[in-house]
């Protein structure tokens, strides 16, 4: 935070495309390069804006730290992660949830059953506050795969289309979230740079009341 500019950490990925097309019809138009190639930083002078594309899981991390003002991140991300920032505006975009799943007709095999999940500490919240105790095992991806092959018993994982449940033979149990992305930010820049953050929030605000849910739900 060493100069006016506005710092933006974009997530790559999914909902990428859907954030950059709100930003555009903000006003903050982003570069096409940033898409189509590897860069990491884009400048876009005449807004005053620099952005950064990192790893969903990672925006926040960057506007605790105040190396970015502002970000973008999935609900489900900003409960596992808990980090130290405002969340100002639901962008209404990305729209999923979080989910229990399971293999259909299993009886419970072990005392402590294993829940196999991208999201670990949502999953020992939950769990905590269902009462039940279980060991929660943490993945990277592919979650689905766990209980299949026995690692696990359960899942916590998001379900859009519910596509990947479907076609490995699991069945949602429980819903635990509804999940959209939101606008983030750094106490300490929305001290500092109040003026040029209001003004993006007021703009996106705008933008995702006139019709951001009409924008489509990339689950590809
Ligand atoms: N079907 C979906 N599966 C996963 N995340 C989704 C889905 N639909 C919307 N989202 C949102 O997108 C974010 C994840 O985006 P993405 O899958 O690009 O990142 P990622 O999990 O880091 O991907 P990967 O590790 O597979 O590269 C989630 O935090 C969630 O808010
Ligand atoms: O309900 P659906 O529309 O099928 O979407 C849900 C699936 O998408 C995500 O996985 P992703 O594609 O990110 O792959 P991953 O397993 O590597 O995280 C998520 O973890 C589910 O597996």
């Amino acid at each position: 935070m060493s100069n006016d500019w506005i710092t933006f950490a974009m997530p790559k990925g999914r909902i990428f495309e859907e954030a950059a097309e709100l930003l555009r019809r903000a006003g903050y138009p982003l570069q096409d390069d940033f898409s189509a190639g590897r860069k990491l930083i884009v400048e876009a002078p005449d807004a005053g804006m620099k952005f950064f594309l990192s790893k969903p899981m990672d925006v926040p991390t960057y506007v605790e730290h105040g190396v970015a003002d502002i970000g973008v991140a999935g609900k489900d991300v900003l409960l596992e992660e808990q980090r130290d920032v405002y969340e100002v505006l639901d962008l209404h975009i990305s729209a999923c949830y979080l989910a229990v799943a399971g293999l259909p007709n299993r009886m419970p095999k072990r005392v402590t059953p294993k829940i196999a999940t991208k999201y670990p500490n949502i999953a020992t919240q939950y769990f905590k506050e269902q009462g039940e105790q279980v060991e929660v095992i943490r993945l990277s991806g592919s979650i689905e795969l766990a209980p299949l092959v026995g690692l696990a018993d359960r899942i916590v994982d998001i379900v859009s289309s519910g596509r990947t449940l479907k076609e490995n033979g699991l069945l949602e149990l429980e819903t635990i979230e509804s999940v959209t992305s939101r606008l983030i930010v750094n106490p300490v820049s929305y001290r500092m740079k109040d003026q040029q953050i209001d003004e993006i929030v007021a703009r996106l605000s705008m933008v995702v009341e006139e019709g951001g849910t009409l924008l489509g739900n990339h689950t590809s």
